[in-house]
């Protein structure tokens, strides 16, 4: 079971051009799909259509063999999203917060007061679960976000640059978390930071001025990468390569 938009066309305001025309991307149904791309290429667009925050102009945002469409409540449930921005309640603790969001998607209160414990300890905030969402650092606030997309048993997570602002020892800490929950669950994370491809993704895109330049596996993608770059640059090397940025 998969996610997809189909011939999708969005534009954020009416006299604009569209961002994304006759669009059509399915998120791989099972493990880690990084979605790469320079600033402006329509990642956090694509992941909001599919998140179902976003309506499209024209085309269709579903579940693969399934019913659901992104407007219904029981899609919503379905998909977890950390956005680029992390909405909080200033006035909730972090757990509270996490508590709220689980609970808004469907657990009891009981079941999403436990989850929000366990699942802040996953991301390494067990410490700070009882401070409002307020008094946290930004790099906090983004792992409580990121703790809000864990909090629900999700058919699909979407992850809109979960490692912006987090320090290198959380973000280990996160590629852990992430390599954990992607042999359950498929994840679609859009990362500008190539690392973040490593060993543990199963697929990469690439887009750029809302088109696909490459969607395939991890070594497909690496495959790109021209013959003399050293293996620490691979990938680097490939999305140059791919995006017409190589020199050679
Ligand atoms: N709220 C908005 N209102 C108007 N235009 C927007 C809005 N958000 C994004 N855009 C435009 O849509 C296009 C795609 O933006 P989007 O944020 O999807 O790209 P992105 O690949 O996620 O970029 P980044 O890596 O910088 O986050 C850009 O041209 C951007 O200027």
């Amino acid at each position: 079971m998969t996610l997809l938009l189909n011939h999708v066309s969005f534009r954020y305001r009416r006299w604009e051009r569209p961002v994304l025309r006759d669009f059509s991307y399915e998120v791989p149904g099972e493990g880690l799909t990084i979605l790469l791309g320079p600033n402006g290429a329509g990642k956090s667009t694509t992941m909001s259509l599919l998140a179902g925050t976003a309506v499209p102009l024209a085309g269709r945002v579903r579940f693969k063999d399934s019913d659901l469409t992104s407007a219904s409540r029981e899609y919503r449930r379905h998909v977890a999203w950390l956005p680029q921005r992390v909405p909080t309640s200033r006035q909730l603790t972090a757990r509270e917060y996490v508590a709220y969001v689980a609970w808004l998607k469907g657990e009891d209160r009981t079941g999403a007061w436990e989850r929000a414990g366990k699942v802040l300890d996953q991301v390494g905030l067990a410490e700070q679960s009882g401070r409002k969402t307020a008094k946290l650092s930004g790099g906090q606030l983004r792992r409580v976000g990121i703790a809000c997309a864990l909090a629900h048993d999700a058919r699909v997570i979407l992850l809109d640059e979960p490692t912006a602002g987090l320090d290198p020892h959380q973000r280990t800490v996160f590629r852990d978390v992430v390599r954990e929950v992607a042999a359950r669950v498929p994840v679609l994370m859009s990362t500008h930071d190539i690392a973040d491809l490593a060993d543990e993704a199963n697929t990469v895109s690439l887009m750029d001025q809302g088109r696909i330049l490459h969607h395939g596996g991890t070594r497909s993608f690496l495959d790109h990468a021209r013959d003399d770059a050293a293996p620490a640059r691979r990938a680097e090397s490939a999305y140059s390569v791919l995006m017409g940025l190589d020199g050679s």
